[in-house]
């Protein structure tokens, strides 16, 4: 009663200031709160600039106040909680607060109550679980939110087809992924998988000097894809007095080669020939599909090292295996692979030159928690009619 008061009242102030609610206009069962803000991280407003003292940075609009009882709030059907890449209990605990969750488990169960309710789908990463029966049987559904910035699991044409929106998480994965393609870069110089396996084993009298690494500091960096994440890579890599080259298909970033230093190749050929390590930073599209092959390890240094912390895809592995087992290049680093993970009798898993972590780039507490605040952002815009943050479109 005391809520549904709460609710008239606001409906009232919002229909004084002239904002159009859309809660009782039908098209959404979700109040359009300006009032209380819901607590947000620490690190999610030190990295979005968001609340107090954000003058001049990012702010992105705020997961609305839980106004209205668990049954009122729109439907969120999360894809798979449980198992080895379940959601976390924090993260379901956050999306509890602004939506009435609805398990597959349970939507399956009771298909036909469940999915009128649906109004959003929450993609926790790439899993590719979105297919057309399962937006055939959702004829409510506004939006999907990603919990991550690549979004290649996901075909945007055809969901685009149903009317329904998607979004992403690319400010929440920024760093982490950053973070990863410099602990690749480092530890694949510095061999530290090698390192620990022989401290760690009983019988092997080892001198350092028969396994000798390579220096990051002052090497040359060739970052392909200088978005949000390549940016914070060339950043990192600064700090290393490392020499920046970039290259971009499609837009050279003046703003960012000035701010780190970096220098900018126009083909992708002349950043293979110069660096010592080579970092793909790149959303898999048709375009990108396979970008590294035989022609372009070739191009590389032999004594270079290629990391990958974009997108299996990105590289055609029968020619990385070709170039590891024949020291066309010196050594890979790969935190995404195709398939993940791959076949324990895959090629690649048998070389030494090689470092392959399971795509962990936003495996982190902080990361995770912020990509699910921004997917929340993104879908209770999307829900209440606001802008939305980070959107998607079909190409
Ligand atoms: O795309 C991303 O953000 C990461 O790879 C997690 O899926």
């Amino acid at each position: 009663m005391l809520r549904r008061k709460a609710f008239n009242l606001l409906k009232a102030i919002h229909l004084m200031a002239g904002q159009p609610n859309l809660a009782y206009k039908g098209i959404h069962p979700v109040i359009a709160s300006h009032g209380h803000r819901p607590h947000r991280s620490v690190a999610y407003r030190q990295r979005y600039k968001t609340g107090a003292g954000s003058a001049g940075g990012r702010t992105l609009s705020a997961p609305q106040t839980k106004a209205m009882s668990e049954q009122e709030l729109p439907g969120l059907l999360i894809l798979d909680i449980g198992g080895t890449y379940g959601v976390q209990e924090n993260i379901v605990a956050l999306l509890k607060k602004h939506f009435c969750l609805i398990t597959m488990k349970e939507f399956l169960e009771n298909k036909k109550e469940m999915s009128k309710k649906i109004q959003s789908v929450f993609v926790f990463e790439c899993r590719p679980t979105v297919d057309q029966e399962l937006l055939e049987s959702l004829p409510n559904l506004k939006v999907i939110g990603n919990s991550g910035v690549g979004v290649d699991h996901l075909n945007l044409k055809m969901i685009s087809n149903f009317g329904v929106k998607v979004t992403n998480t690319p400010h929440a994965v920024a760093d982490s992924t950053a973070d990863i393609g410099m602990a690749l870069m480092l530890a694949s110089a510095r061999r530290l998988v090698e390192g620990s396996q022989i401290a760690i084993s009983p019988h092997t009298k080892y001198f350092a000097v028969d396994w000798l690494g390579v220096e990051v500091s002052r090497a040359t960096l060739g970052i392909i894809g200088m978005g949000r994440i390549g940016y914070k890579v060339a950043q990192r890599a600064r700090a290393f007095d490392m020499k920046i080259l970039y290259h971009n298909r499609k837009q050279r970033r003046k703003e960012e080669e000035l701010a780190v230093g970096a220098h900018y190749c126009e083909k992708m050929e002349d950043l293979l020939q110069q660096s010592d390590f080579v970092m793909l930073v790149v959303n898999l599209t048709p375009e990108t599909h396979k970008m590294i092959g035989k022609k372009e390890l070739g191009l590389m240094k032999p004594t270079a090292t290629l990391i990958n912390i974009g997108r299996g895809a990105l590289i055609d592995q029968d020619s990385l295996v070709e170039a590891l087992q024949n020291n066309i290049i010196r050594a890979a680093a790969l935190d995404v692979t195709y398939p993940e993970p791959l076949p324990r009798d895959h090629p690649l898993l048998k070389l030494n030159n090689i470092i392959i972590t399971p795509h962990i780039g936003t495996a982190t507490v902080q990361a995770v928690q912020m990509m699910a605040e921004e997917a929340i952002a993104n879908m209770l815009a999307v829900l209440n009619g606001q802008p939305i943050p980070s959107e998607v479109f079909p190409k």
